[in-house]
């Protein structure tokens, strides 16, 4: 069985909201999207959406996919969505992160991404472009 990890690409005006990983110690301090493992029974959307609500206490509406499906392993991969904020107004908080940023597109080379971001880095870049 394959277990897909979903990533959050929210993106509020020109900008894309990153966050540090604080644990394990070899991913603390690098960079991801907020997301997680799709749970059983679950959609991708829906998978998006509740990690959204867990790890930042905002409610977002997800999109389509962006770039391909990066492996992560022989049996797990990385999917990320297009997303927005419900409420534009509502502010994220890293409820178990060590800390969120939001990146425009000259700044995404600007934090230390987990490796698998890394290859999505072109399609995030013309995401940001295109939404603007
Ligand atoms: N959420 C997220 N995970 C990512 C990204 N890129 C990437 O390689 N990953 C990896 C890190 C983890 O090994 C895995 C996510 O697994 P997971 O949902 O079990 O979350 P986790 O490691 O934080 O563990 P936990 O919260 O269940 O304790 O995917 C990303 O952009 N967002």
């Amino acid at each position: 069985m394959i277990t897909v990890i979903v990533g959050a690409a929210i993106v509020r005006g020109r900008a894309l909201l990153a966050q540090q990983r604080s644990y394990p110690p070899e991913a603390a301090g690098l960079w991801e999207l907020p997301g997680g493992r799709v749970e059983r029974g679950e959609s991708d959307v829906e998978a998006v959406v509740r990690e959204c609500r867990e790890e930042l206490g905002v409610e977002v509406t997800a999109h389509e996919p962006i770039g391909s499906d990066v492996a992560l392993s022989e049996a797990k991969l990385l999917r990320v969505y297009r997303a927005s904020l419900v409420d534009p107004l509502a502010e994220p908080q890293p409820h178990d992160h060590a800390a969120l940023r939001w990146l425009e597109v000259g700044q995404l080379g600007s934090v230390e991404w987990l490796p698998a971001d890394r290859v999505l880095l072109p399609a995030l870049r013309q995401t940001l472009r295109w939404v603007h």
